[in-house]
This record gives structure tokens, sequence and C-alpha cells, in this order.
């Protein structure tokens, strides 16, 4: 059975802004007081783009002592913000406790963090606590690139009886994110679309950056791949913000990212420079797989000598050597070095593949030969 069969969601999504325009959502990382949250509102309250206004209200952080948001106070600010601007509000939850004190404030919107969709145990407290409500619930992905566990926590809310659901993608976490913060593996959207047909996906472009001047291209490719919205964290002062400082932008600075984004038309390169650019790629990449071919064979003759001469698969002090010698071409040409290290760690458990099976193919002919 598709999994994406499993889940009953209504045609009608009042997540989306219901136009053919991408749904905005916008507020700070954090809310931090009053005056922080309804001077940040009513800045977008101006942008008829912005429809949703999020503001975390607890915030799970990596380490202990660092500001681990407002608590309930702020959800009476967030409650002043929609009541005087009109905007739909919306907060994370985690817990029960979440769950009751944000249905309780009248909160429009909710969803569950990376941190949260990383564990059933957690996702479940909140599907339980949400039984019978009637509410929009999106779902971040997961901080590692599992979709099934993403999938997984919708099935959970679904099972509850929510069938307001979206998708929020966040960026995930793997061995070299560079340039990210969160590492956005474009496929994934594709790929979850699959899973989950029909269901909205919001991009949060400012986890993926982690960084304002990035914010941009992360936000165009998203809707170049058909994201329903963008969830962009945005404050009125975000240096002085007390979380994720460098990836938020002022209201002014959204109004500015939205319209060059250019929501109503696609903005694409000159196809022929674009062909002409692909044609290049592929010259390269042709290139760059017969080099990979003839390493290959190379490899695999060192193995054979290692095999007559008893020596170790694994020479730590040569393969040191190479990847010294590698990241200091890498800096010296301007490449990035984590891109080059990760490349060549990937070549090396390559070549010792090749090795390996060199032996293993001359133990199995020397057993066969035995009486
Ligand atoms: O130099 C060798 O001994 C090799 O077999 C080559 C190679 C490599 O692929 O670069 C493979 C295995 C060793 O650990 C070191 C380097």
């Amino acid at each position: 059975m598709n999994a994406s069969t499993s889940l009953q969601t209504v045609a009608k999504t009042k997540i989306l802004n219901g136009g053919p325009l991408p749904t905005v959502i916008a507020g700070p990382c954090s809310a931090e007081s009053e005056d922080q949250m309804l001077q940040t509102a009513r800045a977008l309250k101006n942008d008829h783009r912005v429809s949703i206004f999020r503001a975390g209200i607890w915030k799970p952080r990596t380490r202990p002592g660092l500001f681990e948001g407002v608590g309930t106070i702020g959800l009476e600010w967030l409650k002043t913000v929609k009541q005087e601007t009109g905007l739909l509000t919306a907060v994370e939850v985690a817990n029960t406790q979440h769950v009751e004190e944000a249905l309780k404030h009248g909160v429009d919107i909710l969803w569950v963090g990376a941190r949260t969709t990383v564990n059933p145990f957690s996702v479940q407290e909140v599907a339980d606590a949400l039984q019978g409500v009637d509410i929009p619930v999106l779902v971040k992905n997961p901080v590692n690139p599992d979709l099934q566990l993403w999938l997984g926590a919708l099935e959970r809310l679904n099972r509850a009886g929510i069938t307001d659901l979206g998708l929020i993608h966040r960026g995930f976490s793997t061995p070299n994110n560079k340039p990210y913060r969160n590492h956005p593996k474009w496929q994934t959207i594709q790929e979850i679309r699959n899973l989950a047909l029909g269901i909205p996906l919001i991009c949060d472009p400012s986890h993926i950056a982690g960084r304002r001047d990035l914010l941009e291209t992360v936000s165009q490719q998203a809707l170049h791949l058909g994201a329903d919205g963008l969830m962009i964290e945005t404050h009125i002062n975000p240096d002085v913000a007390l979380s994720d400082a460098s990836q938020q932008v002022t209201p002014a600075g959204l109004d500015k990212l939205l319209t060059v984004l250019d929501l109503e038309s696609e903005r694409l390169a000159q196809p022929e420079q674009l062909q002409d650019l692909r044609n290049l790629i592929d010259r390269l990449d042709n290139e760059l797989l017969n080099v990979l071919f003839l390493r290959s064979d190379v490899s695999k003759r060192i193995g054979e000598y290692k095999r007559l001469n008893s020596l170790d698969i694994y020479q730590a002090n040569r393969w040191q050597q190479i990847v010294e010698d590698r990241l200091k071409i890498a800096s010296d040409t301007g490449l990035d070095e984590d891109f080059v290290k990760a490349i060549f760690d990937t070549i090396h458990s390559f070549s010792l593949g090749i090795q390996n099976e060199v032996f293993a193919a001359q133990a199995a002919a020397t057993s066969e030969k035995q009486p």
C-alpha cells in the first residue's frame, strides 16, 4: 500500500491562503516582549503577502542555559497581535502542556518542530493532546533526513483526527551542511511530495540558510520546486534578537525579499544560456568519471601488489599524506576544503573496497583449489 493513501486530508486547507500566490508565514524566531511582537506584527500587517504570524514560545535549545522562550505569557501577546492585526497566529508545540496552552489562547495553527518530529513518543503525545480538535498542524522535517519518520508524524496526527496537515521543509543535519545551516537536500521535496500526496509544503529558508544573505537563493529554489509557501523569521530588530539573530530579517527586509522573489512569476535563466552551461557540466562530469575509472584501476593493481607482498590494505600514513596534499591543493585553488575532504573520503573508502575484493577473490580461488 502506498504510504500516502493512509492520510486522510481535507481539500480546503486553512494553511494555504487560497489564492495562486504562495502563503507567507512571518514573525520572530522567539517571542521576547509584547512590544517586540506588536511592532513586528504591525509592520507585517502592512504587507498583503503575509497571512500568518509565527512566534516561538517554547524554544528547544541544543545546549542548556540559552534563551528557552518566554512561555505562556507569549501566548497573551500573540492574542493581542491577532486582535490588533487580524493575522492568523502559529506556534510550535512539543508536548501536552504546550498544546493545551496554545488552544486555550486561541492560536490558529500549530507546528511540530524538527527536534520533536524525530521522536515518535513526543509526536504521539502531541497527537493525543489534539484528539478531536479541529486545527491545522504543520510538521517540520526531522533533523535527520528520514522521510519515513516525517511521514510517520503526519500519520500519528492524522489518526488523532487532524485532517488539515502541512509539511515544513527546514533542512537536514548532514555531515557537511556548508554553506547552509541545515542542508536542503532539495530532492527530498519531490520525494516527500510523492509520499504525502496533496499535503501542502512550506519551505523554511531561515533554518536552511542560517544567514540572511542566502535567504533569496534558498527561497527561490524552493518556489521553483513548487513549494506552496515560505516561513521566514522576521524580527523588528534582528541584531538584538535573543535567538537566531543572524537568520532573521526586518519586516522591511522581508518586503524586499518577497519583491525580489517575484512571487507572481517564475524567474528562470535564459534557456540557451542555461543549455550552454549544462553542456559544459556534461563534458566536465565525463572527464571526472574517466579519471575516477583510471584511479580505481590503479587501486586494483595496488591491491594485487599488496596481496602478493602481504601488505595491509589500509595504509594510514599514505592516506594521511594524501589528505594533507589534496587539501592544500583545494585551499590554493579556492575550493571548499570540507567538500574536497568529503569527496576524497568517499574515493578512499571505495578504493579500500576494490582492494578488499582483490583479496577476497584470491582467498576464494585458493580455497577452491584445496582438496
Ligand atoms: O597507497 C596505497 O596503498 C593505496 O592503496 C591507495 C589508497 C588510495 O586509494 O588512495 C588506498 C588505500 C590506502 O589506505 C591508501 C591510499
